[in-house]
C-alpha cells in the first residue's frame, strides 16, 4: 500500500499579505485549517511546516514542525525537503496554506491522477503552472537536498530537472478560481 503524507506549507513571510497568511480567515475558518482538512481526508498523516515564531499559534492538535536549520526560511523548496525528511512516506501531497479554495475533493482527484512513475505530479491551467499543489515522490529526497546545497531554491527549475507530470486543472475542477493563490489582502 502506498503511504502518503500531506505537507502543509506555512513558513513564508507573507510580506505582500501583511500578516501570516496561515491565520487569515475565510468562511469562519483559518487558511491553515482549511488546507489541513483538504490534506487530512486523503493522507495517512499531515505535517505543517512553519516558522519558529509561529509554531505556538497553531492548535496543539496538529503536527507542526519548522524547516531544517540549514535551509530555514529559504522558500517552499526548503519547506518541502524539511517535510520529506521529517516524516516517512512513499508520496507527499504538498499544499500551500494560501490556496484556501482547494478542498478534499481536489486533493483526492490530484492523488487519483498521480502516476506512480512520476517524480512530481502538479497542476497547470491555461494561463500558468501551479507548482505547489503537487505530489512528490520520496525518491526525490537526495536530489532535492543536493539542489538546495547548491543554493538553487526555485521550485520550477527543480521541476524541470525531474520527471514532472503536468495535469490540466480542468481534470480536477472546471472553475479555475478554485486554484487561486492568495498573495495580497485583496485576493
Ligand atoms: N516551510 C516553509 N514554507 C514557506 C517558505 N517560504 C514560503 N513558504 C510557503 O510557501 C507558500 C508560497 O509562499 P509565497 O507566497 O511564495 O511566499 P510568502 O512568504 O508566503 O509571501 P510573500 O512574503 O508575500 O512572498 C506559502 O504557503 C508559504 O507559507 C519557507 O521558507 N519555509
Amino acid at each position: 500500500m502506498r503511504t502518503t503524507v500531506g505537507i502543509l506549507l506555512a513558513g513564508g513571510l507573507s510580506r505582500r499579505f501583511g500578516s501570516p497568511k496561515a491565520f487569515a480567515e475565510l468562511d469562519g475558518e483559518l487558511f491553515y485549517e482549511r488546507a489541513y482538512k483538504a490534506l487530512d481526508r486523503v493522507c495517512d498523516h499531515v505535517v505543517i511546516i512553519s516558522r519558529p515564531e509561529l509554531v505556538a499559534c497553531f492548535s496543539s492538535d496538529y503536527d507542526v514542525i519548522t524547516d531544517l536549520d540549514w535551509i530555514a526560511g529559504q522558500g517552499p523548496l526548503a519547506g518541502i525537503l524539511s517535510g520529506i525528511t521529517a516524516r516517512q512516506a512513499d508520496k507527499y501531497l504538498v499544499l500551500p496554506c494560501d490556496m484556501p479554495f482547494i478542498g478534499p475533493a481536489e486533493t483526492a482527484k490530484l492523488l487519483a491522477l498521480t502516476e506512480d512513475s512520476s517524480d512530481i505530479s502538479a497542476v497547470w491551467n491555461d494561463s500558468e503552472k501551479i507548482p505547489l499543489f503537487s505530489v512528490w515522490d520520496i525518491h526525490l529526497k537526495e536530489q532535492l537536498q543536493k539542489e538546495l546545497e547548491t543554493g538553487q531554491l526555485r521550485v520550477m527549475k527543480f521541476m524541470e530537472k525531474v520527471t514532472t507530470q503536468w495535469i490540466n486543472s480542468s481534470e480536477i475542477h472546471k472553475d479555475q478560481l478554485v486554484f487561486r493563490n492568495v498573495n495580497q489582502p485583496d485576493d
